[in-house]
């Protein structure tokens, strides 16, 4: 077995609970960041939260749009020119991987202020940024903050929420293919950070449960799977605890539909598909995404059929190296019509 050398990323420390994110002047001072500070976020999000931040601390504020390198570029130029001292993403995963990426390349601290549970980026030393060779994330900086105010989080359209719940239950799918490329290749596993980001598929499949009885206990249990999800990658020094196949096609949906839906829609879709070809079980996480009324069709997502059979013939080119279910040849057009079929993504 490889034992490998890497180093481990992982946040300074965690604020979470209710209405905290007007203690951030409190916790500012505690962790000893000082201005000037740069706020990077999305126009809904500063219309409807940023200024709880700007009543308690000044900051600048640049809006982006996208999650690529010409944002990034933009965000950077503003950075140098007003000398920010602390980048501070503040939004969904794009403004967050933004803000993220940016402080890796100006050597600066980041601070990740979530507005919606969707994604495990929250905590993740990785950023997802188009325009860097393919639809995968890369190194970037681990927060020296996260503040996750639930109240805040909870506000988040459900759609939103959902995602964060379909971005977690593929950690299910992505733990296996990584036991696979450790059987069949070798390949470095770390039993603790596969069992972290278990647990964090355990924890969302739960909340699939509770949510639509009591949202604010939900979201909490769901940010809690995400930030630990993020401390698995921190852990494992790559993404691998949590992105596997189910990634792999949510990603090829990406390339090939830009305008598609969240990319924790796609995931969720992505490890029904992965897991019945797994042979695990695919119904019960079928189950639990349409409890909670997140899409599990093509219909549902709103791609055409030969999108998605498209995708899964093309999931395997996208990250080469990462060894998973889908082999070295992918599925062919046939196959993955059935899978799409038998798993009732389309009809
Ligand atoms: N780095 C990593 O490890 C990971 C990165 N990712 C990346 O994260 C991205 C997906 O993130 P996701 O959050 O789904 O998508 P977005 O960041 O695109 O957010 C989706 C939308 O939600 C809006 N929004 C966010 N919070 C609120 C709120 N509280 N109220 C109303 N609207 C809100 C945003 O508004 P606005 O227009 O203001 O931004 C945006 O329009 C992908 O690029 C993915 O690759 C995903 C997982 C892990
Ligand atoms: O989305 C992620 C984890 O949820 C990151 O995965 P990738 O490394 O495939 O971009
Ligand atoms: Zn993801």
């Amino acid at each position: 077995m490889e034992m490998r050398e890497h180093i481990i990323s992982l946040p300074e420390r965690i604020f979470i609970g209710n209405g905290i994110i007007s203690r951030i002047d409190e916790y500012f001072s505690e962790l000893g960041l000082t201005g000037p500070f740069l706020i990077v976020t999305g126009s809904n999000v500063r219309r409807l939260i940023v200024s709880k931040i700007l009543d308690k601390i000044p900051a600048d504020v640049i809006e982006v749009q996208e999650a690529n390198l010409d944002e990034v570029r933009k965000v950077e130029e503003f950075a140098k020119k007003h000398e920010s001292n602390v980048i501070l993403g503040v939004g969904g995963g794009k403004a967050i991987d933004v803000a993220k990426f940016s402080a890796f390349e100006l050597n600066k601290r980041f601070v990740s202020i979530p507005t919606a549970p969707s994604h495990d980026g929250i905590t993740s030393p990785f950023a997802a940024i188009k325009g860097l060779g393919k639809p995968i994330s890369m190194k970037a900086k681990e927060p020296t903050a996260i503040i996750a105010d639930i109240d805040v989080l909870s506000s988040a359209p459900r759609r939103l929420i959902n995602a964060g719940i379909g971005d977690t239950v593929g950690k299910i799918v992505a733990v296996r293919d990584w036991r696979l490329a450790a059987k069949l290749r070798g390949e470095y596993y770390g039993d603790y950070t596969a069992s972290l980001a278990l647990l964090s598929a355990r924890h969302a499949l739960n909340c699939t449960k509770i949510i639509n009885k009591d949202l604010k206990y939900g979201v909490r249990l769901l940010v809690e799977a995400l930030i630990s999800s993020g401390v698995a990658m921190g852990m494992a020094g790559s993404t691998r605890p949590a992105s596997g196949s189910e990634h792999l096609f949510a990603h090829a949906v990406e390339m090939l539909y830009p305008e598609g839906p969240l990319h924790g829609e796609l995931v969720g879709v992505g490890t029904i598909m992965m897991a019945y070809i797994h042979g695990i079980k695919w119904k019960e996480i079928r189950k639990a995404l349409i409890r909670i009324g997140a899409p599990v069709t093509a219909k549902q997502l709103g791609v055409p059929n030969e999108i998605i059979i498209k995708a899964l013939t093309i999931a395997h080119t996208i990250r080469p190296e990462r060894y998973t279910i889908l082999g070295d040849r992918g599925l062919t057009w046939a196959s993955a019509e059935k899978v799409a079929r038998n798993t009732g993504v389309i009809t």
